[in-house]
């Protein structure tokens, strides 16, 4: 055992504000563990998520932040190996319960990934898939209106409006990357999950995606993975901190990045280490 993980053993408890006020959480977690088959990448993680809050994790490489993320809607079911315990709940359900719906739970949960995914298909097929499997309108007219209305609130209508039956891959990166968020928002999700969602970008079109952020956050959860402590700080109310699959510390993001109460974080932001 190396002398960190002599550190942690016994951990449990998390530096900070982990936890809201009932009214005031989306989405809570419990006790999270997950494994890769024998290997434990995540430990008792207790968080809370609040609604029209972006919270963003931040941490060394390898330190379980992707992990966590995908647990809060399920893309971890994907990997074979990988099992999840304790307990996620959003709006109080628990999203690991035998009945959940994974495909409803998916359109309630967004996830918005590190490089842009659209579909072979054109620009307005993209935006109008989900509500089309989801039955959410029945009428050309309405989905013209909603994928009009997705492509307006991931600022990208005004670049698209005249090639909306265009291949998606024949957009920029940035473009393709507010694609990929209209597509999300289509389905009207309580909570949008992004993984490094800027990382593929250039600074012009990352700026775009920031300031985007900042619009979403008046009206859905924010959770966003990212490697940029800058960006972190420009568009987070509250910042969380893990190490070695552990959530070490939570606060204000002001409060992270300028007067950390634990050691590690300290460490990690003035670029000791990561
Ligand atoms: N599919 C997988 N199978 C086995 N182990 C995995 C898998 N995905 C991640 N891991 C392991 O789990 C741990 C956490 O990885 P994760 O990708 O969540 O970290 P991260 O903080 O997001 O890293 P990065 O910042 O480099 O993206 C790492 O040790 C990683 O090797």
């Amino acid at each position: 055992m190396s002398s960190i993980e002599q550190t942690f053993e016994g951990w449990k408890s998390t530096v900070g504000e982990p936890l809201l006020a009932q009214q005031d959480t989306r989405i809570s977690t419990r006790n999270v563990d997950v494994f890769y088959a024998d290997k434990q990448a995540i430990f008792g993680v207790d968080l809370d998520i609040g609604k029209n809050e972006v919270l963003a994790m931040i941490g060394p490489s390898g330190c379980g932040k992707s992990t966590f993320l995908r647990t809060l809607n399920r893309m971890n079911d994907t990997i074979d190996t990988c099992k999840v315990q304790g307990d996620i709940l959003l709006d109080g359900e628990n999203i690991y319960n035998k009945g959940m719906d994974v495909v409803s739970l998916r359109a309630r949960v967004g996830i918005v990934f590190q490089k842009p995914n659209p579909f072979p298909k054109s620009i307005y097929d993209n935006v109008a898939y989900g509500p089309r499997i989801h039955g959410l309108v029945s009428r050309r007219a309405e989905m013209d209106e909603l994928v009009e209305t997705a492509l307006r609130k991931a600022s990208i209508w005004d670049e698209v409006k005249d090639r909306l039956d265009q291949p998606a891959t024949g957009l920029s990166g940035g473009q393709q990357q507010r694609l990929c968020i209209a597509r999300t928002i289509a389905v009207s999700p309580e909570v949008i999950l992004m993984d490094e969602p800027c990382s593929a970008l250039d600074p012009i079109a990352t700026a775009r995606i920031e300031e985007l952020i900042d619009e979403l956050s008046n009206n859905y959860t924010i959770a966003i993975v990212t490697h940029s402590m800058q960006q972190a700080a420009r568009v987070s109310q509250r910042t969380a901190y893990f190490h070695l699959g552990r959530l070490i510390e939570v606060g204000t993001t002001d409060k992270i990045f300028t007067a950390p109460d634990h050691r590690l974080t300290e460490d990690y932001i003035t670029g000791r280490f990561g």
